[in-house]
């Protein structure tokens, strides 16, 4: 079911591109009024452009003349502390402010802005199609009212969980902030694999990009623990087995990802430092 955007207000998103990009199609889909939202970005990517030619969003280049209901902070963590003293006039009493910039503390944003009411969010790119997952975290200032707000807009993108401390948001970014990617991966190394093999590399392609989305979707649907769903494709002394001896064993997958995630984790925090 769509959240209920009607309420939102003004929006305005700072930054329209690839998760900015995804998140304001996600809005749109999910029947954010005509109107309401504002895109500031010098060089917006081009299916924002699409939007805007398609007059379903407005845009500008500077920072608009006008205040938001809720200020969405989309660019680089290293833009941050260049574009946020200039945002304070968009801001009014009760301003919602909602950044999914890695790293980017709430008391850098507060102090940058001058804003109290803080989201950290982090998202991940199936956004686009509606399929994202979010973790937040709210900075103390933020109300109830303000919090549920910040639930139904970034609902638009999939299920929306919240960290008790922010902390936490550094390791939602290193698991399904970047995640897409490590899955990303996993097809591109299945297909090289089975060029490398012998199958002609188009057709490995194929075969790796259905089997990642189908057990992905799978996984998704099914009530089985995905430890369960390997099982069921493993026959005993089978093909699957002889695979996942090598991926199982003492220097396979497991303790590549978690130095994977450590890694990114630590990146984030690095982030939040100033001048990374
Ligand atoms: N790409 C991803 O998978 C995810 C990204 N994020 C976060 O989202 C933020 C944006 O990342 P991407 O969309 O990947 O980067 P991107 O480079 O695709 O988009 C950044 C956008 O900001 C715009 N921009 C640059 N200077 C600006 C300014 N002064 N005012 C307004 N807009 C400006 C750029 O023109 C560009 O369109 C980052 O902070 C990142 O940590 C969070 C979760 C996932
Ligand atoms: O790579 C990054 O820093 C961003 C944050 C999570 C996904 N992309």
């Amino acid at each position: 079911m769509s959240p209920d955007l009607s309420a939102i207000g003004r929006l305005l998103l700072v930054g329209g591109g690839n998760m900015g990009g995804a998140m304001a199609r996600g809005w749109l889909d999910a029947g954010l009024p005509q109107g309401a939202l504002h895109l500031l970005d010098p060089r917006p990517g081009p299916a924002m452009r699409d939007l805007v030619e398609a007059g379903r969003l407005t845009h500008s280049t500077g920072v608009p003349s006008a205040t938001f209901d809720v200020v969405l902070l989309a660019v680089k963590p290293q833009m941050m502390a260049e574009v946020l003293p200039g945002l304070r006039p968009v801001l009014k009493p009760g301003s919602l402010v909602i950044s999914v910039a890695a790293g980017t503390t709430t008391a850098t944003i507060a102090e940058g802005l001058g804003a109290a009411a803080i989201v950290r969010a982090m998202p991940n790119t199936p956004a686009l199609i509606g399929r994202g997952i979010t973790g937040c975290f709210a900075a103390p200032g933020v109300g109830e009212e303000a919090r549920r707000a910040a639930e139904a807009l970034l609902s638009a993108s999939g299920p929306v969980v919240w960290v008790a401390t922010e902390a936490e948001i550094d390791l939602v970014t290193a698991v399904s902030g970047s995640g897409p990617a490590y899955v990303f991966l996993l097809a591109e190394a299945l297909a090289a694999a089975g060029a490398e093999a012998g199958l002609d590399p188009d057709l490995a392609m194929t075969l790796a990009r259905h089997t990642v989305a189908g057990a992905g979707e799978l996984m998704l649907r099914s009530d089985e623990a995905p430890a369960q769903l390997r099982r069921n494709v493993t026959s005993p002394n089978g093909t699957t087995q002889a695979a996942l001896d090598v991926l199982m064993a003492e220097d396979g997958l497991a303790p590549l990802l978690r130095r994977a995630v450590a890694s990114a984790a630590r990146r984030a925090a690095e982030l939040s430092e100033p001048a990374k």
